[in-house]
């Protein structure tokens, strides 16, 4: 039996494999802590937008503020990629959007299967951003005879039972769940055995894995309670209230 493991269980490290087979070896850092991937699109997405309005460089601090993160998180994470800036000039902007799309294996686009095509899935399939991010959405599938064969954008919904094919013929490299939770772990365990190592659920039930293979799990309602805790907290001090604790 293949071992399985669970996801989130253990502090996890960027494996190589994650930058996909294009990425030279010498952009291949081990031990890349998942914070710092985390944080490398949001880098690409404002450097995108500084190179859109034609700035030519910026500084750790600048790229910090946009980013919404300090400084030294901002000089800690492009360390990663090996000498980058220069001092008492800043980032070169096309220089280091280059840079950080290299390790993050954006570098060709990678085509997308979308297993679920209710509200969220057919929402994400039709969703025109992913190309410019170099992502498309190659396929998307159900199991209702009801939905398969309706068009959804510019793809047809194609029967789950097809796929193995459907992943074959795409050349998929990232599976996305848009199921009912019921049925999140056998379409994850398909799209392992077709041989897709990266999924993206957004189910609400915890995905077990091969080791090898990386799940990400979308959830909105967690984004939602970490912003009613900051809330929450932020209101009694706008009412001018010492918070609980503070009254002596
Ligand atoms: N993570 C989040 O923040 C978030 C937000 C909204 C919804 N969700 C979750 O996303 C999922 C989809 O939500 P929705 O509103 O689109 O639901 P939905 O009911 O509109 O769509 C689910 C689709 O999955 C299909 N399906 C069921 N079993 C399948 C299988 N084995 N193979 C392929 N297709 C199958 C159904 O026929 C249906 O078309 C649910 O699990 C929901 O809880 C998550």
């Amino acid at each position: 039996m293949t071992e399985r493991r669970s996801e989130g269980s253990a502090e996890k490290r960027v494996p190589a494999a994650a930058f996909g087979a294009d990425v030279p070896e010498r952009l291949l850092l081990p031990g890349v802590p998942d914070a710092t991937v985390a944080r490398l699109p949001v880098y690409l997405r404002v450097l995108g937008a500084l190179s859109d309005r034609g700035t030519r460089t910026v500084s750790s601090d600048e790229l910090a503020g946009l980013a919404g993160v300090g400084s030294a998180v901002v000089r800690r994470d492009l360390s990663h990629l090996g000498p980058t800036g220069t001092r008492g000039v800043g980032y070169d902007v096309e220089a280091l959007a280059e840079r950080v799309s290299h390790m993050l294996g954006l570098t060709h686009e990678r085509a997308v299967v979308i297993v679920g095509a209710g509200n969220l899935g057919s929402a994400l399939a039709g969703y025109a951003g992913f190309g410019s991010r170099g992502f498309r959405v190659s396929a998307l599938l159900d199991t209702d005879p009801a939905v398969v064969g309706t068009p959804v954008g510019d793809l047809v919904v194609e029967d789950v039972a097809a796929l193995e094919q459907v992943v074959a013929r795409t050349g998929a490299a990232i599976g996305v769940i848009t199921t009912p939770g019921p049925a999140a772990q056998s379409v994850c365990d398909r799209l392992v055995d077709a041989g897709i190592a990266s999924i993206l659920s957004f189910a609400p039930t915890t995905l077990s894995v091969p080791d090898g293979v990386d799940v990400r799990r979308v959830d909105l309602s967690v984004e939602l309670a970490i912003l009613a805790f900051h809330d929450s907290r932020r209101l009694p001090a706008e009412l001018g209230l010492a918070a609980a604790g503070d009254a002596s």
